[in-house]
């Protein structure tokens, strides 16, 4: 597989405008980014994804650590690098909503360098891809969401660069209009060859289109793994125990003191364990009220509970650390 983007040691440092107080909103992160896939950049509210996205396309400078993007430094040959590259950073609010469709995409085209003339072959196909063909006269402002974040994507697409950094892409968008979104970004990769990076918090997503996660928390990756391996993994620690009478109030709070992902319903307790030896932990927990088991299966997990698990393992790194 061809390497088509690396950031090591990326680290920024953010100075409180009030305060003056520092923030390290990245902290020694390294990951890379591969042709032709999907990777999902994932992390809990004030991870540092955005501040690892702008770095990545050259809207900030960061304190330390390096990306390059074809080989290109992007801090050194910035230019070269963000050629390669387009970003949809805030959806829909980056467009501008008193410009029709068309307009919008002629504006844009035109600030990439690229004459009005010479583009209109591209629009027609794109507006005819994202099933906007029958709106491009109409005003931003009077379309839906998820028409303005499909028009917000195709205009990414207009320079043809090689990657593309989507931002939260399906953000507020309905279910119907979500799969849309996912369908058109499968189809980007798979017939137009593109790379296509994408932050978001919306996990059904990831776990549909994405081929590789990484997983920022405090700054720092916690995860750099494909996708279905991941699952895989969490579902070889993933338990389903049937039980033959409801357990008591002292049993539930020991379990969920040891387990942060568990649901127990009467006779049925579904647990992700840390570690395959921590089953017998709840066996040690249901003999303590000689609970009788009558079978424990292997569950299946979804990439929400392996997220989960993970920024829980990570917090408990760092507490063990600051404990120290
Ligand atoms: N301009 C800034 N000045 C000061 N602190 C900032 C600035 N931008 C971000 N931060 C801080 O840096 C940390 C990382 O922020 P960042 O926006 O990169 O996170 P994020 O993972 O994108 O979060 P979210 O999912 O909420 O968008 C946070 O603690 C944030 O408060």
């Amino acid at each position: 597989m061809e390497k088509i983007i690396e950031v090591r040691n990326l680290e920024k440092v953010y100075k409180k405008k009030k305060t003056k107080e520092l923030v390290k909103a990245v902290d020694g992160v390294s990951f890379d980014v591969y042709r032709g896939e999907i990777l999902g950049l994932l992390g809990p509210n004030g991870a540092g994804k955005t501040t690892t996205i702008k770095s990545i396309c050259g809207l900030l400078k960061p304190n330390g650590g390096s990306v390059h993007i074809n080989g290109f430094d992007s801090n050194k040959e910035r230019l070269k690098a963000v050629n390669y590259i387009t970003a949809v950073l805030e959806g829909n609010r980056n467009i501008y909503w008193r410009l029709t469709v068309r307009e919008n995409m002629e504006y844009f085209a035109g600030n990439r360098g690229i004459s009005k003339k010479a583009i209109q072959g591209k629009i027609d196909e794109l507006l005819v891809f994202f099933n906007l063909k029958n709106k491009e006269q109409e005003l931003v402002s009077s379309l839906s969401r998820g028409m303005q974040q499909k028009l917000a994507i195709a205009i990414a697409l207009l320079p043809d660069t090689d990657v593309i950094l989507l931002d939260e892409p399906t953000l507020g968008l309905d279910v119907e209009t979500s799969y849309e979104v996912r369908d058109l970004l499968k189809q980007i990769v798979s017939e137009q060859g593109k790379t296509i990076i994408i932050s978001t918090h919306d996990m059904p997503i990831v776990q549909d289109i994405c081929d590789r996660a990484v997983i920022i928390n405090g700054g720092k990756v916690v995860a750099d793994e494909k996708v279905e391996d991941l699952i895989k993994l969490f579902e070889t620690r993933a338990y389903s125990f049937t039980i033959e009478e409801v357990l008591t109030e002292q049993q539930k709070v020991a379990i969920h003191n040891h387990f942060p992902i568990v649901e127990i319903n009467d006779l049925q307790i579904n647990v992700t364990l840390e570690k395959e030896d921590d089953l017998y932990i709840i066996m040690d927990i249901l003999k303590s009220n000689q609970t009788k088991i009558e079978k424990i299966d292997r569950t299946t997990v979804d990439f929400e509970q392996v997220f989960m698990q993970l920024i829980k393992e990570g917090n408990d790194i760092d507490t063990a650390v600051a404990s120290h």
